[in-house]
């Protein structure tokens, strides 16, 4: 194995499909036994990112390392000693759950009297034991999920790669993922995830934020949350869209979005709160009930990307 600090660096990291840049100088890296998330709207050029680190496709310019391999010479070095789970987990339907991690195990050369102990544990550690002999083609998402996830783990990676594992998964099934990954980077693995939860983005040492094939910020959880411009106010109201109007007329009020009966109005100054709840009173509005709140790593998302957008427009 070779001797690396960080599991994955990349400079300049590119990939064009004929005019089109799908990802744009990325730099970023990820230290050993960190959990990365990537996060980004449809097509912003996560997947086409993992495709560049895993060796699949190569990039048009710039430099990426995965466990200190270099994707442009080593990629079968690379492949050998990551796992991937793709968006479309590449699970046999035909067969079933326990054959599926069988058949990884040898095509990752597990050695075959190992195989048995490992694909036991595994069906073990991740629930499966009822459904292991069930065809995958009989199992509902969140069962194949895992076992794809089961997978990709067969082998023991020190690095892998998880693309929207969580896509349609329910919540306390997505909770159940998360607390095996943890347990992996608890072990030392160093894990890349892409997901369009923000909420997943919380179990996370770092997040990058992807957009239009760059990466805008870079940053923890918290510093992304405590870095958002204003005071997020919550108002449940008996006239939403009546106070979303008057809220938008306000010059101190920087963003409004209607999150079911709730309106959240991003304040500039936490004091112009009064002069708010008067106004709404003034126009016909009822206030039932407001308070500050933390705002959703989404909130923050929605913010840097529509700063991005004017920056670009100015440009
Ligand atoms: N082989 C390809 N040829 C041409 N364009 C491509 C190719 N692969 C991806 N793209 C384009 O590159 C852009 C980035 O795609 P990518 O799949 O990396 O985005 P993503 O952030 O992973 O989004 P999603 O969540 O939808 O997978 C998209 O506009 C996509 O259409």
């Amino acid at each position: 194995m070779n001797h690396y600090e960080n599991a994955i660096e990349t400079f300049g990291l590119t990939k064009k499909f004929g005019d089109f840049t799908a990802v744009n100088s990325v730099d970023f890296y990820i230290p050993k036994g960190e959990i990365f998330g990537l996060l980004g709207p449809n097509g912003a050029g996560k997947t086409t990112t993992i495709r560049m680190l895993c060796g699949i496709i190569a990039p048009s310019e710039g430099k990426g390392f995965v466990l200190g391999w270099d994707i442009a010479q080593d990629a079968e070095s690379i492949k050998q000693n990551i796992g991937y789970m793709s968006q479309k987990f590449s699970l046999y339907h035909d067969l079933t759950c326990r054959e599926n991690i069988r058949f990884y195990a040898s095509i990752y050369r597990v050695p075959a009297d190992e195989q048995s102990a490992r694909v036991e544990s595994l069906i073990d550690e991740l629930g499966l034991r009822e459904i292991a002999n069930e065809q995958v083609r009989e199992l509902p998402g969140g069962w194949r999920q895992r076992v794809a996830l089961a997978c990709a783990v067969v082998h023991n990676p020190p690095m892998l790669f998880l693309d929207e594992p969580t896509a349609g998964v329910d919540p306390i099934a997505r909770r159940e993922f998360w607390d095996f990954i943890y347990g992996l980077a608890g072990q030392g693995v160093s894990i890349l995830a892409t997901t369009h939860y923000m909420d997943e983005a919380e179990f996370c040492n770092k997040v990058g934020m992807m957009y239009n094939g760059r990466l805008i910020k870079i940053a923890s959880p918290d510093t992304i949350k405590s870095e958002v411009p204003g005071f997020l106010l919550s108002i449940e109201c008996n006239r939403p869209g009546k106070a979303e109007k008057f809220l938008r007329s306000q010059s101190n009020v920087l963003e409004v979005s209607l999150h079911g009966a709730q309106l959240h109005a991003l304040l500039a100054k936490e004091e112009i709160k009064n002069a708010i709840l008067k106004g709404l009173k003034k126009e016909g509005v009822e206030v039932m009930h407001y308070e500050f709140i933390q705002p959703s790593l989404e909130d923050v998302f929605i913010s840097m990307i529509e700063e991005q957008a004017s920056e670009e427009i100015s440009e």
